[in-house]
C-alpha cells in the first residue's frame, strides 16, 4: 500500500470473511488495517458484506425522521431521555468542539443498545431505553434502525479481532486482548443530517474539529456528498475523506488510542458545511463502560472506559451537559 497525503487507504475485508481464503490473505487484511490505523487512524472499508439495500434503508430512515416538523422531533429530544442515557433528537447548534468555533450545524438522532427502563443500570451514562418518534411506523423506522445497529455490532466485533491481531507482536499479548471491550458494550449510533447552509462563517462547521471518544467508529457517508476531512500530522494538512462506493469509513477513537499507547491513532476530523444537504450515519463502539484499561505498551495509568467517555462528551456539550446530569 502506498502512503499518499491525498487520501486515506481503502482496505478490502473480503478475504477475512471468506472461509476458503488463505492464512496469508487474512494476514494481509490484518496488516492493512493495522497500518491504516497506526498511520492515519482512518480508512475506507470495502468487502464488508453489508448489502447496499441495508445502507440505502438507513438513509431512508434518516430522511423520514429529519423531515418531521421540529415540534415532532422535539417530542423525542435528548432532554426527555432517561437519566444520563443520552438518546433521541439532538437539535442543530448544541455541541461545540473547540473554543472559538460556533456550535455544530448538524442535527442528529441518537440510539443505543435497548435497555428497559426497569433495568438496574437504566439511566446510567449511555444506558437506557431508546426514544422512538410516535408518528413513524415501527416497520419504517424502529425496526430498520435496530437491524442496522445489529449489523454494525457484528462488523465492529470483526474489527476488534483484527485490531487485536494487528498489535505489535513485541508487546506479547494474545490476539484476544481487546475482546473484553465487546462485553455488554455502550454502542451509541447517530443518524446525522447537515442542512444546506447559505451563510458560511469560517468558525462554523457541520461538526467542528474533534476526535471520537470511544474505541472504533463506523461511518456511512451519503453518495455524492463531501465535507468530511481528517487531519494528517505528517503533512499538517486536512485530507478529504472521499465517499468510496459501498464502503464504510472506519476510524479509531480516544479510548483505543489511550489503550494502545497511541499505536492506533485517534485522528482529528471535521465536517465542512456547504450549500448542499448531506446525511451520514455514525456508529460508535464506546465499549464496556466498566472496563478498566491500562495502556498496553505500559506507558500510562489505568482508566475506566465510562468515566473517560462521559468527561469527553460533557466537555463538548458545555451548558448543554445538563442532559448528562
Ligand atoms: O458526518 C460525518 O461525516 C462525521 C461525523 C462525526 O465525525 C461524528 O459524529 O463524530
Ligand atoms: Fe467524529
Amino acid at each position: 500500500m502506498t502512503i499518499s497525503a491525498e487520501t486515506i487507504p481503502t482496505v478490502d475485508l473480503s478475504p477475512w470473511l471468506n472461509p476458503d481464503a488463505s492464512e496469508e490473505a487474512k494476514d494481509a487484511v490484518v496488516k492493512a488495517v493495522s497500518h491504516a490505523c497506526s498511520t492515519y487512524g482512518f480508512f475506507n472499508l470495502v468487502g464488508h458484506g453489508i448489502p447496499v439495500e441495508a445502507q440505502n434503508k438507513i438513509f431512508e430512515c434518516s430522511k423520514e425522521f429529519f423531515d418531521l416538523p421540529l415540534n415532532e422531533k422535539m417530542k423525542v429530544s435528548v432532554d426527555k431521555s432517561l437519566g444520563k442515557s443520552f438518546r433521541g433528537y439532538e437539535p442543530s447548534r448544541i455541541q461545540t468542539h473547540q473554543e472559538g468555533l460556533l456550535p455544530d450545524t448538524k442535527e442528529c438522532f441518537i440510539t443505543g443498545a435497548e435497555t428497559p427502563a426497569d433495568h438496574p443500570d437504566a439511566g446510567k451514562f449511555s444506558t437506557g431505553p431508546n426514544l422512538w418518534p410516535g408518528t413513524l411506523p415501527d416497520e419504517n423506522f424502529r425496526q430498520p434502525v435496530m437491524e442496522y445497529r445489529a449489523r454494525m455490532l457484528d462488523l465492529v466485533g470483526i474489527l476488534i479481532k483484527i485490531l487485536g491481531q494487528g498489535l505489535p507482536k513485541a508487546w506479547g499479548y494474545s490476539p484476544d486482548v481487546l475482546n473484553d471491550i465487546l462485553i455488554n458494550p455502550s454502542i451509541p449510533m447517530r443518524l446525522l443530517h447537515y442542512a444546506p447552509e447559505t451563510n458560511i462563517d469560517p468558525r462554523q462547521f457541520g461538526v467542528g474539529d474533534h476526535t471520537d471518544f470511544g474505541c472504533v467508529s463506523i461511518l456511512l457517508q451519503q453518495a455524492n456528498t463531501k465535507g468530511l476531512e481528517v487531519w494528517y500530522p505528517l503533512t499538517k494538512t486536512w485530507i478529504p475523506v472521499p465517499v468510496v462506493e459501498n464502503a464504510f469509513v472506519i476510524n479509531m477513537g480516544d479510548t483505543m488510542h489511550r489503550w494502545t499507547g497511541g499505536h492506533y491513532r485517534s485522528a482529528r476530523h471535521r465536517v465542512l458545511i456547504s450549500g448542499n444537504r448531506r446525511y451520514s450515519v455514525a456508529f460508535f463502539l464506546n465499549g464496556n463502560l466498566n472496563l478498566k484499561i491500562k495502556p498496553l505498551d505500559g506507558s500510562g495509568e489505568e482508566a475506566s472506559v465510562g468515566e473517560h467517555i462521559n468527561l469527553r462528551l460533557a466537555h463538548t456539550l458545555g451548558d448543554n451537559a445538563k442532559y448528562l446530569k
